[in-house]
């Protein structure tokens, strides 16, 4: 999950890019990149770190142009390395950038079709894949000049040899930008328009609707599954659906974990989801708690805050904030790295000792992944003399692991795989553990959109909309990505990275 973001402006779109990257930050805090079109040649900067730190104003200036894209990344393939940050480009045809929001499940039997079609990847990242199966499409265009109808033709011969998920905005210079969306709609994106002062149209796809309202830009609507948007230089609109079968299954974490409650995706307010995700679990506790005291509810911040309050409601039992946040400390879950986790939940989280002196608590956070979060946190939360301790995940047990975009890709580092309830909550060491049942959280989400085919829930059920997801694949992805693996990977690439064109 990481965040996208595509402008055609009238006007150069660089700060309007960098705003909302900076709002998209959430979804990725490992990479940030920006790459326009500026006197038919890209300009790019890239590098590891939070947005805030990737660009100077020497970048921003040299950022110049009325069309580009950017991302923040969160590694899902590949390594962390900088040589992996996004956008990617390629010189042919016409000069192509492209960022990528999702994993795809075959880059590796891609690769060998890139390598035949003579073309070179880089690196280990899925998103340079994509990229060039992209750009050997386009090359396949009869036309010196594109069509939209050839962009669309290209677009589909990437559903039909991609697997996996993606939002995508791309670049094709002395053309425009095209963004497409997978053909199930496992990862988001949205499309919307503002009018200049001037009373020009100017056009974003980004990958939540927060990067679109924060700058001034409206709503239009989603991007359909498997549906591709092609905006001229000249700020022409054309649109096309592209895939020959689609759904729209969305992937359930955006709205437990990944997204801003501030966003709506595909119709459905995060926020909105989040406030029945704990009105459900409150009814939950309240048949299956009956018999136990609790006298305060307190969320784990930051994520679940809205749905602890909720519970409280719905428990008739006082909210309180029982932790305070370090807000200079990042989303430790979407850290790289278990060690970096670890160590920043107690940097991240202190909890407030009057609040749990002598008392009896609910602790409730959205889930519950590695449990990195919430052994520490029960364990300061003792340490600050709570008399019981009961702890509630708004999400039901993770035991699969997710080849879509979320770094979790072996189920042994998953704490609920293999468990049951109570040897979780040994784990963790709470008094009480209390999971939501997967179909009140479908039921928690869909409630605002019954027109959505279903949910992406394979960290809970083991289902994986794309069907081409077996065993065998996750052994190959074990083999790839245990961590020790990584870093070695990592330490490698650093040395080989190629930064080019990057402007330093
Ligand atoms: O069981 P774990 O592996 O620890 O993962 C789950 C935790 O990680 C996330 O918090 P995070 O700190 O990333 O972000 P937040 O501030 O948005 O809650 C999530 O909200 C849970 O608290
Ligand atoms: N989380 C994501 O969307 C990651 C995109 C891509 N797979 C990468 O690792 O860079
Ligand atoms: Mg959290």
């Amino acid at each position: 999950m990481c965040g996208i973001v595509g402008i055609v402006g009238a006007t150069p779109v660089n700060q309007s890019i960098y705003d909302a990257l900076t709002v998209l930050q959430h979804r990725g805090q490992d990479a940030a990149g920006i790459i326009t079109i500026s006197d038919d040649n890209f300009k790019q900067r890239k590098a590891n770190g939070l947005v805030k730190d990737v660009f100077d104003s020497k970048h921003m200036q040299r950022l110049k142009g009325n069309i580009g894209i950017g991302h923040v990344r969160y590694p899902t393939a590949g390594s962390s390395s900088a040589a992996e940050a996004q956008p990617f480009y390629v010189n042919s045809p016409w000069g192509m950038a492209l960022a990528h929001n999702g994993n795809l499940t075959n880059a590796t039997q891609l690769r060998e079709t890139v390598a035949v079609s003579r073309r070179h990847i880089n690196t280990t990242s899925d998103s340079e894949v994509l990229l060039n199966i992209f750009a050997a499409e386009l090359d396949k265009m009869p036309n010196s000049n594109l069509t939209p109808s050839n962009i669309f033709t290209a677009v589909g011969e990437v559903h039909r040899k991609v697997s996996g998920a993606y939002g995508v905005v791309s670049l094709v210079i002395g053309h425009g930008m095209v963004a497409f969306r997978d053909p199930d709609g496992i990862r988001p994106l949205v499309l919307g328009s503002r009018k200049t002062e001037s009373g020009d149209m100017e056009y974003i796809v980004a990958s939540e609707s927060v990067g679109l309202d924060t700058i001034g830009f409206e709503v239009m609507r989603d991007v359909e599954p498997g549906e591709a948007i092609y905006i001229t230089e000249d700020r022409q609109l054309f649109t096309k659906q592209c895939a020959e079968k689609t759904s729209l299954h969305p992937c359930i974490f955006e709205y437990v974990y990944l997204a801003r409650p501030d966003s709506t995706l595909s119709g459905i307010s995060v926020y909105e989801a989040r406030l029945e995700m704990g009105r459900k679990l409150g009814a939950k506790i309240k048949r299956e708690w009956a018999d136990i005291e609790i006298d305060a509810v307190i969320p784990i911040p930051e994520t679940s805050n809205d749905i602890a309050l909720e519970i409280s409601v719905e428990l008739g039992i006082p909210y309180r904030q029982g932790f305070v946040k370090n807000r200079y400390i990042g989303r430790t879950f979407i850290m790289p790295g278990q060690t970096q986790r670890r160590k920043s939940v107690r940097r991240k989280l202190n909890a407030i000792n009057a609040e749990f002196k002598g008392k009896s608590v609910l602790l409730v956070d959205d889930s519950i992944v590695r449990g990195t979060t919430s052994e520490q946190i029960v364990e300061m939360v003792r340490d600050a003399g709570a008399k019981n301790v009961y702890f509630a995940s708004a999400a039901p047990q993770v035991r699969y692991p997710n080849v879509y975009g979320i770094d979790m890709p072996t189920a042994d580092e998953l704490i609920a795989y293999n468990r049951t309830d109570e040897q979780i909550s040994d784990c963790i060491g709470s008094d009480k553990l209390i999971f939501q049942d997967l179909q009140d959280l479908k039921d928690a989400v869909q409630k605002q959109n019954p027109d959505v085919d279903g949910f992406e829930c394979s960290v809970f059920d083991g289902v994986y909309v794309t069907g081409d997801v077996d065993q065998h694949y996750f052994d190959y992805l074990a083999s790839l990505r245990n961590e020790d693996a990584k870093v070695i990977q990592e330490q490698k690439e650093e040395l080989a990275s190629l930064e080019m064109h990057n402007e330093s």
